[in-house]
């Protein structure tokens, strides 16, 4: 393409291929039944011209993970180490948001918004490689990739399942129908657990063939959606949840929140636990102001306080800005309930899970699915 173009790999902000902020506007869906009304109702769409900024925000960093994430997807294959896939995406995300992240606060202007989950098979989630990881993505693997990218702290957090045999299809196919029926049914006054019905009503209706055995795909039920807060990943305090299993809460979504609506789906026991080395952390917002006794971890904190604030962070980013043994100073942190870690979860060994994930944005007269692309 001309200079409009991005390169491969992506280089070019995304402020200099959309002037004057026109990013493009994500799947727009207009609100059924009793709230049909909004889409015409003008005080409803007086109050979304208001959100402006918070549009555009979100706008601009859901293009630049629909332009990373289709990079991702050709460049990534068998035979790459985890932690150069880890690092294609993450300076993607840097390069086309103009923010490497490098000088204190910058990364919380725009950025890398959280680690680049890179979970396998039985692994669905909260995965990356820390320093040192040797490993290699493998032919017969299934690899959930789920990056975040944010612009003012307006969070896209968004992923898509890669597999490279034709076997693992049908799990795949089950979580996409999944993920899309619980977009469908999100909306202003939808109720969570109705929502987590419908979602593993669809999820299992598919079974799969995997090397000669066949599996009922199961919804892991100790999975779920999320909303995001300004800088909160999954909402803060006042956070909801968006089950994928029937039997959840009878809680409304309301005007103005924003939901990560993401299913997994098992050939295992369809529940996760914790397991292997932690490399996801994240300060916790109302964290107590706790005397730390190891030095090492005030300036830990301080740096994470500048860099990250309330952002999930990964080992190696604190490699990146030239910390070094600083693992006593972190897990003194974690201790003291400062930072929470976020380990690895996984189902039982030798299952396959999969994921997908969307950011929609339930504006007051229509829902965006704001992360839509032609791929997912
Ligand atoms: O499971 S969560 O911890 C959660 C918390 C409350 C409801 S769901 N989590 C939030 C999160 C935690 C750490 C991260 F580095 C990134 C995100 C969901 C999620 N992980 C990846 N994408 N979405
Ligand atoms: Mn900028
Ligand atoms: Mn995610
Ligand atoms: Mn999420």
């Amino acid at each position: 393409g001309g200079a409009k173009a991005q390169t491969s790999p992506p280089t070019k902000k995304v402020s200099d291929l959309f002037p004057d902020s026109s990013y493009p506007v994500g799947e727009e869906v207009e609100y059924k039944n009793d709230n049909a009304f909004r889409t015409t109702n003008e005080e409803k769409r007086h109050l979304d011209r208001m959100n402006q900024d918070f549009l555009t925000d979100y706008r601009q960093a859901a293009e630049v993970h629909r332009e990373v994430r289709k990079y991702a997807q050709k460049m990534i294959k068998p035979g790459m180490s985890l932690t150069e896939i880890a690092e294609g995406i993450e300076n993607g995300t840097r390069h086309l948001t103009g923010h490497m992240g490098l000088e204190e606060g910058d990364n919380l202007i725009a950025g890398v918004a959280f680690p680049t989950g890179l979970s396998l098979n039985h692994c669905a989630a909260h995965y990356t490689p820390n320093a040192g990881n040797k490993m290699v993505l493998k032919e017969e693997d299934v690899m959930k990739v789920d990056f975040g990218v944010h612009v003012n702290g307006r969070i896209v957090d968004s992923a898509f399942t890669m597999s490279f045999q034709p076997q693992y299809d049908n799990l795949l196919a089950a979580v996409k129908d999944a993920t899309n029926t619980g977009v469908r049914l999100a909306g202003i006054d939808a109720r969570l657990g109705e929502i987590g019905e419908g979602i593993q009503e669809a999820m299992e209706s598919y079974e799969v063939e995997i090397n000669g055995t066949t599996y009922p795909v199961k919804s892991i039920r100790n999975l779920n959606g999320h909303t995001i807060g300004h800088y909160s990943i999954h909402g803060g305090s006042a956070g909801k949840s968006v089950p994928i299993v029937k039997g959840g809460s009878n809680e409304k979504m309301e005007e103005g929140e924003v939901y990560a609506i993401e299913t997994f789906g098992s050939t295992g026991k369809g529940i996760v636990r914790d397991d292997m080395e932690t490399s996801h952390y994240a300060k916790v917002a109302d964290a107590p102001k706790v005397a730390l006794r190891v030095a090492s971890a005030k300036t830990l904190l301080r740096s994470i306080d500048k860099n990250f604030g309330t952002l999930p962070f990964c080992r190696r980013y604190l490699d990146r800005l030239g910390h070094e043994k600083y693992l006593l100073g972190l897990n003194n942190l974690v201790q003291s309930g400062i930072v929470q870690d976020y380990p690895p979860l996984v189902d039982v060994k030798g299952s396959y899970t999969a994921q997908y994930e969307h950011t929609i944005l339930l504006r007051p007269n229509v829902k965006e699915v704001v992360s839509r692309g032609d791929d997912y």
